[in-house]
Parts: C-alpha cells; sequence; structure tokens
C-alpha cells in the first residue's frame, strides 16, 4: 500500500514537473503579446483584399509570423535574463529564476525562428524577409543595444512591434502598399503611451535595473507630458485611414470615440493623477488597440458587403 502511494506522488510530482517546463516555455514567447500582434497582422490580411484572402495566405502567414514573434520574445527572454532578474516584475522569469538553461532556451527560439522563415517563405520572400527584419529589429537591435543606450529605445524599437499589419498584408499580396504603412503608423504611435504608462507605474524597477527608460531619465512628470503628446498624436494618425479613402465611417466614429477615451486617460494622468491610474492607463491601451482593429476589420466588412 505504502510502495502504491510512493508511487502515485512520484508519478503526480513529474506530471507537475512537465507541466511546469511546458508553462515556462510558453512563457518565453509572451502568447499574449504575440496574440495581439497576430490580430494586427489579421486586420491587415484582411485589409489588403475587398474579399476574403487565400487561405493558404491567412494560416501560413499568421503561422509564420506567430513563430518569429514567438522566437523574438524567446531570445528577448534570453538576452535580457540578467536584467529580468533585477526587476520585480519579471524576476520569476524561467531563465531570470534558472529553471531553463541558456542552450535550451536559444535551442528553442532558433527551431521557432527557422519554422516561421519556411513558412513564409512559402509565400513570399518579401514577408520572410522584413519578418526576420523585425525580428531582428526587437531581439538584437532592441533589447540588446536600444533599451540601454536611449530613453527613445521604445519609440524607435517599437517599429518592429508595429511591422505585423504590414506582415500580414504582404503575405496576401507580396508587395507594399501605403494603406498598409498607415496601419503600421497607428500602432508605432500607441507604442509609446502604451509602454510609458507602464513605466511610470514601474519606474523604480526600470532605476533598480539601470535601464534608462524616459521616467527614470527625465522624471514621471515629463513623462506624462510625453504620453498625452502621444495620445493627442495618435487621435490625429487615427483620421488617416478615414481621410486617405481606405476607412469609412464606422472607423471614423470608432476610432474617434477609442482615441478620445485614451487622451482622457492621458490628460487625468498628467492633471489628475491618482493611485493606480497609470496602470489604468497601460490597461486602457491594450483594450483600445484590441478594440481600434477590430472596428478597422468591421469598417472594411461592412464597406465591401454595403
Ligand atoms: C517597444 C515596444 C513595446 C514595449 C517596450 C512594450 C512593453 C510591454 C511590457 C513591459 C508589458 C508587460 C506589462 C506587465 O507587466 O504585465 C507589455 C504588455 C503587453 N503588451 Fe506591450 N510593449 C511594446 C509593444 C507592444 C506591441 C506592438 C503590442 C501589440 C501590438 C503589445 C501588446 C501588449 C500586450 C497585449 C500586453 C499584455 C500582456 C499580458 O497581459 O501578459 N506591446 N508591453
Ligand atoms: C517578428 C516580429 C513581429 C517581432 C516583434 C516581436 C515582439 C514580441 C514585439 C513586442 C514588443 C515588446 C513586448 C516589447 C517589450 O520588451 P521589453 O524587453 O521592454 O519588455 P519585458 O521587460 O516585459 O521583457
Amino acid at each position: 500500500m505504502a510502495k502504491v502511494q510512493l508511487a502515485g506522488s512520484a508519478s503526480l510530482k513529474i506530471t507537475r514537473h512537465r507541466q511546469r517546463v511546458w508553462q515556462d516555455y510558453l512563457t518565453m514567447t509572451k502568447p499574449k503579446v504575440v496574440a495581439m500582434l497576430l490580430l494586427t497582422a489579421l486586420v491587415g490580411m484582411c485589409l489588403a483584399v475587398s474579399g476574403i484572402p487565400p487561405l493558404k495566405a491567412v494560416v501560413f502567414g499568421l503561422a509564420g509570423i506567430g513563430l518569429q514573434s514567438a522566437a523574438a520574445a524567446a531570445f528577448n527572454h534570453v538576452l535580457d535574463r540578467r536584467f529580468d532578474a533585477k526587476m520585480a516584475r519579471t524576476h520569476h522569469r524561467p531563465l531570470a529564476k534558472g529553471r531553463i538553461e541558456t542552450p535550451k532556451a536559444v535551442a528553442f527560439a532558433s527551431v521557432l525562428m527557422v519554422a516561421g522563415f519556411a513558412l513564409l517563405w512559402q509565400l513570399n520572400a518579401l514577408t520572410a524577409w522584413l519578418t526576420f527584419a523585425s525580428l531582428i529589429g526587437y531581439a538584437v537591435i532592441y533589447t540588446v543595444w536600444l533599451k540601454h543606450a536611449t530613453p527613445q529605445n521604445i519609440v524607435i524599437g517599437g517599429l518592429a512591434g508595429a511591422a505585423p499589419p504590414l506582415l500580414g498584408w504582404t503575405a496576401v499580396t507580396g508587395q507594399l502598399d501605403p494603406h498598409a504603412l498607415l496601419l503600421v503608423m497607428l500602432v508605432f504611435t500607441w507604442t509609446p503611451p502604451h509602454f510609458w504608462a507602464l513605466a511610470i507605474h514601474r519606474r523604480d524597477d526600470y532605476a533598480k535595473a539601470g535601464i534608462p527608460m524616459l521616467p527614470v531619465t527625465h522624471g514621471i512628470a515629463f513623462t506624462k507630458t510625453m504620453v498625452l503628446l502621444y495620445t493627442v498624436l495618435l487621435a490625429l494618425v487615427g483620421l488617416l485611414p478615414w481621410l486617405t479613402g481606405m476607412s469609412g465611417a464606422l472607423y471614423l466614429i470608432g476610432s474617434t470615440v477609442l482615441n478620445l477615451g485614451f487622451v482622457a486617460y492621458a490628460a487625468k494622468l498628467k492633471f489628475a493623477d491618482s493611485p493606480g491610474h497609470a496602470w489604468a492607463t497601460f490597461k486602457y491601451s491594450i483594450w483600445h488597440l484590441l478594440a481600434l482593429f477590430v472596428v478597422l476589420l468591421a469598417d472594411h466588412w461592412l464597406q465591401a458587403w454595403w
């Protein structure tokens, strides 16, 4: 009886360990961020054509962009492991804690990267190379260099995270298009208020790790001003899809409500801050981007079927 109990608890331990290992590998890929990147890529794919985009482009495109984004996130975990270990928000990460060894994480990220590239190559070389450039932009240029070099790190580095709508577009058409660049501009302008709201909330963490984020180098008051300015800029950039005729009335109404909501959050942060409001602004930024891209898509299909 005792032997059976012992064997049972050993197998339970093994199962729990395996679950933990799976969980750790999944964590390395930043799944929620990748899910949002894929939504923006999918909307790029749908806006590139007037009907439904070809199934092969959607499946191979999303899988390829998803795998390369996940690879970029895993490389970021590897390269940032010593800094992550110093910050309360990230100290529990698998590499920072030493639960996953660096060579295994590098192998994992490399397999995702190669698989993603191979899938996109089946569609067209332009998408494969642009996605790879985004991976290098985030995993190497931002993580290794920009992040530690300048408080403008996330503005410049944000270009990689803003690329997926363009990658989705080229996955379907094989060509660059100015309308796709408008979608990139939306995410590019959204990124600074998204991140700086969080960086205000986590300022001390970044100071402790010696990372020159804007609230550390220029103070919280200045960062709040920049958050507000970028939300106003985003509201203006948000008009371009309508002004250029890419999007219609539904987009104009939806995006204006969402963008003015973001400006309102940022104005409260600047002029009437309260405990927890920086975190609330960061959370709003995520729902804002999700809703903005859903509205872009709904508007596009409404125009096509009307
Ligand atoms: C350089 C650009 C960016 C920086 C520095 C940045 C930074 C961050 C950080 C530090 C977090 C973690 C917050 C936490 O502690 O929970 C986060 C969360 C998030 N970011 Fe960004 N971000 C960037 C761009 C993007 C882009 C382009 C997207 C999608 C299009 C995105 C989507 C998200 C989502 C969905 C979350 C929530 C994840 C979760 O709850 O686990 N971010 N971002
Ligand atoms: C192929 C392709 C589209 C690549 C882009 C991939 C990607 C995951 C972009 C998201 C940007 C992001 C989450 C930055 C935060 O990094 P951080 O190191 O500042 O945040 P952390 O401290 O939470 O790790």
